[in-house]
């Protein structure tokens, strides 16, 4: 059986999108999605996604990190499957209903609300998630929330000088956090502006997060480390606007696009 699929990325943090909205696909689970995911021998992506159709919504966007575990939340593929639905649409995800609306060469996702509540992140014990008494060598009092998924967020004067790619397996998979974290790095470089590097869990470092950029800006606000409640975000794959508005929600506009369509056979992965 031959299974076709879309691939997609936002601002280069990529996507396999499998539609089984009008036609219901082979279940899913874990090995296949790691299988799909790998770049050597699968077709290669940071998450794969799952379209189904939904009761309650205009469908249901399932997430698969590379590493194949199922997960909540992924802004930058919310933009991606915006355009491939080509109109604006609730769409259903574990981590609660999004809406999604193309714009331009993108689309804005309103990314609901986000939330701050220890056992609900969840953190191992109850602290302060607004500056938490914690540090791994020079990343400390990170701030932690909920945008669908969990994260964690660090401020620091000079990006450059902070080995992700090894200290963020270990945040990542530190007992703090029982379902494991996203762990971001931010840089203030104006009053309305952050440069970001992102450590993804079950994916390492991606060229950009957009639930990553929700939860930077959203975190620099409350923390007064810009001002207002606009702010553009830059991740190494290119720039994210994030507003959090008085009603509590969290609005991100960005790119997407389309990069192939093909088909794979079901058998080798399943
Ligand atoms: N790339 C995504 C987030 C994907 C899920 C994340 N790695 C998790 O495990 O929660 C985004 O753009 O938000």
């Amino acid at each position: 059986m031959r299974v076709p699929f879309v691939k997609m990325h936002g601002l280069g943090n990529d996507f396999v999108v499998l539609d089984g909205r009008a036609e219901s696909l082979p279940p899913i689970g874990a090995a296949t999605a790691r299988a799909l995911a790998d770049r050597r021998t699968g077709i290669g992506c940071d998450q794969l996604i799952l379209l189904e159709a939904a009761d309650t919504a205009d469908f249901r966007m399932r997430i698969f990190n590379a590493d194949g575990g199922e997960v909540e939340a992924c802004g930058n593929a919310s933009r991606a499957v915006a355009l491939l639905h080509g109109a604006a649409a609730r769409v259903e995800t574990a981590g609660g209903t999004i809406t999604v609306a193309p714009s331009g060469s993108g689309a804005r996702v309103d990314m609901g609300v986000p939330v701050f509540g220890w056992s609900d992140i969840p953190l191992a014990y109850a602290m302060d998630t607004a500056a938490m008494p914690v540090a791994w060598e020079g990343l400390a009092s990170p701030m932690a929330l909920r945008i669908g998924n969990p994260h964690v967020v660090f401020f620091v004067d000079d990006l450059d000088q902070v080995p992700l790619e090894r200290l963020g397996p270990e945040i990542e998979n530190d007992p703090l956090f029982p379902e494991r974290i996203n762990v971001m790095v931010g840089q203030v470089t104006g009053p309305a502006e952050i440069v970001l590097r992102v450590w993804e869990r079950g994916a390492g470092l991606t060229r950009a997060c957009g639930t990553g950029a929700c939860a930077t800006a959203v975190a620099a606000m409350r923390k007064g480390l810009v001002e207002g409640r606009e702010a553009t975000v830059f991740l190494p794959g290119g720039p994210l606007h994030i507003e959090w508005g008085e009603d509590g929600r969290i609005g991100m506009t960005g790119p997407a696009e389309e990069s192939f369509r093909g088909s794979f056979d079901w058998g080798k992965f399943a």
